[in-house]
């Protein structure tokens, strides 16, 4: 289990987290929601640990989360996909993948090319010479070959076209249900992302205003204003 407790996260002065609480358990497929700065990927980065400037507890199973210690934290078994394509352009879809799993399991690789099967077919083409959504998938396999209990992803499908977007989100609920890996995603596309998880959370000026299920947020037109 994830368990926040009471964090607040600061740059410099700018207070961005305000005594933020949430619990998620193992195996849950979760989105996190809401307006341009409110804080959500403050929040996935203080759960991996790349929030120095924090106070509060996070701890992830039986080890606490330390702060500005990301190689501790992502060993303990959590994986931070930021936004944005984070490739090796010049290196095959194989050395990318191999290498991000070179301190775990390089072998991994053929089972993130079958959740990925777009990776599978391009093994030897170079990351640089992919399309946006391609390249997209690639940075959420090499998330995937630390071998990861908890998936954090930051808006992976930004700058997509509609149709591809519908599929990374698709490979990322294939991720919780076919390897039982623990997923929060960060999404602005939020009608999408409310189809392919469980529960939303709603964050606004750095709080909780809405825990729920995700049917109810995409049901409810009223609530519609919150993100
Ligand atoms: N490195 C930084 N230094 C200073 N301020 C920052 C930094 N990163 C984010 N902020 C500020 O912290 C606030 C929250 O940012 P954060 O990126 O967590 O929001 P967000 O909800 O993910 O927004 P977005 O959807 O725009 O990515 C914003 O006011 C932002 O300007």
């Amino acid at each position: 289990m994830l368990n926040v407790d009471n964090v607040n996260a600061y740059y410099g002065k700018l207070q961005v987290l305000h005594d933020l609480s949430l619990k998620i358990d193992d195996g849950e497929r979760v989105g996190i929601f809401g307006h341009n700065g409110a804080g959500k990927t403050t929040l996935l980065k203080s759960c991996v640990g790349d929030m120095a400037h924090m106070t509060g507890r996070i701890e992830y199973g039986d080890r606490r989360v330390v702060p500005g210690q990301v190689h501790l934290n992502v060993r303990a078994g959590i994986a931070f996909v930021p936004q944005g394509h984070n490739v090796f352009r010049d290196l095959t879809v194989e050395q990318n993948l191999r290498i991000s799993g070179l301190l775990h399991d390089p072998a991994y690789s053929e089972t993130v090319c079958r959740i990925f099967p777009v990776l599978g077919q391009r093994k030897r083409h170079l990351a640089g010479s992919m399309s946006g959504g391609q390249q997209q998938m690639l940075a959420l396999g090499m998330g995937l070959m630390t071998r990861p209990s908890l998936l954090l992803l930051d808006e992976p499908t930004t700058g997509l076209a509609p149709i591809i977007v519908k599929d990374v989100l698709e490979c990322i609920r294939r991720v919780n249900q076919d390897e039982g890996t623990t997923v929060v995603i960060v999404e602005q596309n939020v009608q999408a992302a409310l189809k392919q998880v469980e529960r939303a959370l709603v964050i606004k000026s750095g709080r909780i205003i809405f825990d729920g299920p995700s049917q109810q947020l995409l049901q409810e037109e009223s609530l519609w204003h919150l993100f």
